[in-house]
């Protein structure tokens, strides 16, 4: 997607071995990249959320996978590396689904093809999630324009939790994608932007996105959204996911079942945005069986943004002394999903909805 007029992917390749990414730890205040030049730099940049969203760090982790085969080709090497990228975040299920790619593919290789096989594949990776994110964009994009017809003369009103745009992913993103080609092809319409506490991915990231693309947008805070869903000011949502079980259960940002929760008392369609990367088919119960990580709480009880000095200041929200928990994501049971989006198309949040679309992966 554009930056100033220049097309970026959040992630690329060097041919001198390294990968760049963009820092999503300085937007929306500055935008700069970040090499990652060995295994510990992408261990740390997906742990620290330089690069962040479930597509992105399954991309990321396979790069990483390929840092450590060109710097250590050996089985033990590969597996080592394996655990630590997957130990980096726990719950989206597309890093661990793109490490156990690579490794299946590295290991049946003699080690002197490794490095060569490893960088093909995280490419492959990319590219595929790119495309997938674009198809699910034309899914989505069918829906709102069914929305559109059904309110003819103003815009569609769309809410998004966090940042499932393009940051998230390689290209397009998962629940804005759908946004995106809708914007293009002329359908009017604007977006309530969570801000999403406690890293605010949603007031940082989904509106830069949104700004950077045109698309008219509105920052709301967190709670607010059950009370523009009563008074109608809300036509549909649309988040992403970090994890979906084979019966549809959506595993994503903190925040998102309440929004699924005021959505289904008001009658708003709540769909959920995913690549098939994103599906854990060995998973039924979401909140039985979902690891949900927990983070440090000082990113609940300290807040950054810029000062008016123009620098990146962090300031402390809480008394001294508060304890604070910090959960990453929350899940939605599948009853409160209206459909999920995905790069084959629309279906049921259920099993046998999702079985429809992929028996091959099912
Ligand atoms: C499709 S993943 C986008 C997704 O990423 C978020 O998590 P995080 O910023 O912590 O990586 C969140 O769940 C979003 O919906």
């Amino acid at each position: 997607m554009r930056i100033q007029s220049r097309h970026y992917r959040t992630i690329w390749p060097h041919a001198d071995g390294t990968v760049e990414a963009i820092d999503q730890t300085l937007l929306p205040h500055r935008f700069e990249t970040r090499r990652l030049a060995a295994l510990d730099d992408a261990v740390a940049a997906i742990a620290t959320m330089v690069v962040r969203g479930a597509p992105l760090i399954g991309v990321t982790g396979a790069y990483g996978l390929a840092l450590a085969a060109a710097a250590d080709p050996a089985d033990s090497a590969i597996e080592e590396a394996h655990a630590r990228l997957a130990a980096a975040r726990p719950t989206a299920v597309n890093l661990r689904w793109a490490l156990d790619r690579l490794r299946a593919l590295l290991l049946a290789a003699p080690p002197l093809e490794r490095r060569a096989l490893a960088f093909g594949e995280a490419a492959a990776i990319a590219d595929e999630d790119a495309l997938a994110c674009e198809a699910i964009g034309d899914q989505g994009a069918a829906l709102i324009c069914a929305a559109a017809a059904e309110h003819p003369g103003r815009p569609v009103n769309i809410l998004t939790h966090c940042n499932a745009g393009w940051l998230c992913a390689v290209d397009w993103g998962t629940a804005l994608a759908p946004i995106y080609k809708a914007a293009r092809d002329g359908v009017p319409l604007h977006v309530w932007v969570d801000e999403t506490r406690p890293r605010n991915q949603g007031a940082s990231l989904t509106a830069f996105e949104l700004g950077g693309e045109g698309v008219p947008h509105t920052v709301i805070a967190d709670n607010a959204g059950g009370h523009l869903m009563q008074h109608g000011l809300v036509d549909l949502v649309i988040v992403g996911s970090d994890r979906t079980t084979r019966r549809g259960d959506v595993c994503n940002k903190i925040g998102t079942y309440l929004k699924a929760l005021a959505a289904h008392d008001n009658g708003v369609p709540f769909y959920v945005a995913l690549p098939s990367s994103t599906i854990d088919w060995t998973m039924r119960d979401g909140v039985a069986e979902i690891p949900i990580e927990e983070r440090d709480p000082s990113e609940v009880t300290h807040i950054s943004g810029r000062a008016a000095d123009g620098a990146t200041t962090r300031v402390q929200l809480t008394p001294d002394g508060s304890p604070a928990r910090n959960w990453g994501f929350d899940v939605t049971p599948a009853r409160l999903v209206g459909a999920l989006i995905t790069e084959r198309g629309v279906c049921a949040a259920s099993e046998a909805g999702l079985r429809q679309l992929f028996p091959d992966l099912a």
